[in-house]
């Protein structure tokens, strides 16, 4: 064998560079760049010899060359690179998906041309439901960056985006597909990604500032539903004097003895039920209440389809911090299960397993449960027992007086009308509702909202006897 044609490497190590020798990047990649050292290893000996092994040794020498340089750019771009990953499990997701719609939006309004922002095509539309309360909802539509890579620039920095979808699985319980998002950007601008983040995390909370946000089940998981709701002044719903200050006064009182309740190790949990006939302002007062206390809530329904004991008792030990459960109609939740099952439908909650879950395990966590219902009468004594409900206050009819205050409110700066005619008016009104209540009729709050709504001062007056319906004792 000619030894200026033929090389024998008896051990890679010695004569070839290893992964470390490589060592582009100046970093330890020996635990995850595929090693050289595996071309050669079982120590191969290769042996040129002229003419077709001239080919062979090139082929040999070009594949290692490869190797080299992929290698060599994985190596360099763990080093000039830096990437954060963000999972659709976490909080921050929603932000910076909804921080990267919001700077779409200011380059639109601004009619920025060379945009230094989002340079994509690929756009996913997120509709965000609205429900209202009669039963009607309207939709918005927020842009986001759909799936695929996006790019744009951050104080300076460009940055990539590549939002990916898993198509094979999905979470558990919410049938929401995994997806992540991965920012790349060159590794001395590492300081941004924390800057980014806090700035999608701020402008997430400045959306909900003096907002209510509701929160509905998805499966076994708590979701933000529409857009945060501009919160409504407690004072704004008129009860009977002393009615809402008792209940306000019970929950400060509550939050303020955690301390109390850990040292006596009873659990930390407080349940409300608010009874009453329809459109009395149960709803309205936890909601205002809860706005107050900047709180949010979560809206429990438990008729829901797929809701079983297991899913209700995860939801009430996982909601959200600093928010209530609010469960509408608890009566109507079980005695409409019994009706629909006749056709087929059976939900799985059943009564045992929910006051199961509203016991819950003790645990330092604090829970607080508001109820309604238009019938407590119907409600078994197991469920309204003190630890599941320790307050039931009557939302009742409207009296006198709430009818007065509500009418003021309404007509109280209309400019057609002076201070005493109002007054008047007013006065008139009280004597209808007290005349009218004494025969045994009733108008509900709702039902003058309605009427105020939508008539002057005088024609309220003058129809409002219209509204009063007997309620049955
Ligand atoms: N006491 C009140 N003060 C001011 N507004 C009220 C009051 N009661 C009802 N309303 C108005 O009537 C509407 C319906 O009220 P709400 O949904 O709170 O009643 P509810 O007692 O929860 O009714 P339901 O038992 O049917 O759920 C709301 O728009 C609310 O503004």
């Amino acid at each position: 064998m000619d030894p200026s044609t033929s090389t024998s490497f008896s051990s890679p190590t010695e004569q070839l560079p290893t992964t470390s020798g490589i060592n582009v990047t100046g970093i330890d990649t020996s635990a995850r760049l595929p090693s050289l050292e595996g071309l050669f290893k079982n120590n191969i000996v290769l042996t040129l010899r002229p003419g077709l092994d001239l080919w062979k040794g090139l082929g040999v020498g070009l594949t290692v060359l490869r190797q080299g340089i992929v290698l060599g750019t994985t190596a360099l771009r763990r080093r000039m690179l830096v990437t954060l990953e963000i999972n659709n499990k976490d909080r921050s997701y929603e932000w910076f998906l909804a921080w990267m719609a919001h700077q779409t939006n200011i380059v639109a309004k601004q009619k920025l041309r060379s945009a230094p922002w989002i340079r994509s095509h690929q756009l996913s539309v997120e509709t965000i439901l609205e429900q209202r309360k009669n039963g009607s909802s309207s939709a918005l539509f927020k842009l986001v960056a759909g799936p695929g890579t996006h790019w744009f620039r951050y104080r300076g920095a460009w940055m990539q985006v590549k939002r990916e979808r898993e198509t094979r699985s999905m979470q558990l319980m919410s049938g929401v597909p995994w997806e992540t998002v991965t920012l790349t950007t060159l590794s001395r601008d590492r300081t941004l990604f924390p800057q980014l983040l806090s700035e999608a995390r701020d402008l997430a909370m400045r959306g909900q500032e003096g907002k209510l946000v509701i929160h509905t089940a998805w499966g076994i998981e708590w979701k933000p539903f529409g857009l945060p709701r501009r919160k409504r002044p407690l004072q704004s719903v008129v009860l009977k004097p002393g009615v809402g200050e008792r209940i306000e006064q019970d929950i400060t009182s509550f939050l303020n003895r955690r301390q109390w309740y850990a040292d006596r190790g009873i659990p930390y949990r407080r349940g409300y039920l608010l009874h009453g006939p329809p459109g009395s302002g149960k709803t309205s007062f936890i909601q205002a209440l809860a706005g107050s206390l900047n709180y949010d809530i979560c809206l429990l329904n438990l008729s829901e389809r797929g809701l079983a004991d297991d899913k209700l008792n995860h939801l009430l030990s996982n909601a959200p911090e600093r928010s209530f459960v609010l469960i509408e109609d608890i009566d109507a939740a079980f005695n409409k299960r019994v009706q629909t099952s006749e056709d087929g439908y059976q939900s799985s909650v059943t009564f045992s397993g929910f006051l199961n879950a509203l016991d819950g395990v003790a645990s330092g966590e604090e829970r607080i449960v508001f109820m309604t219902t238009n019938h407590i009468e119907k409600l078994d004594p197991a469920l309204i027992r003190p630890g599941r409900v320790d307050m039931s206050e009557l939302i009742d009819d409207s009296s006198a007086n709430q009818a007065r205050v509500l009418f003021t409110r309404f007509y109280g700066d209309s400019e057609d009308m002076e201070e005493p005619e109002v007054e008047e008016l007013a006065n008139i009104l009280e004597t209808i509702v007290i005349e009218e209540t004494e025969s045994g009729r009733k108008v509900s709050m709702a039902a003058l909202q309605g009427l105020f709504i939508r008539s002057k001062a005088k024609d309220a007056i003058a129809r409002c006897r219209e509204l009063f319906v007997s309620r049955q004792p």
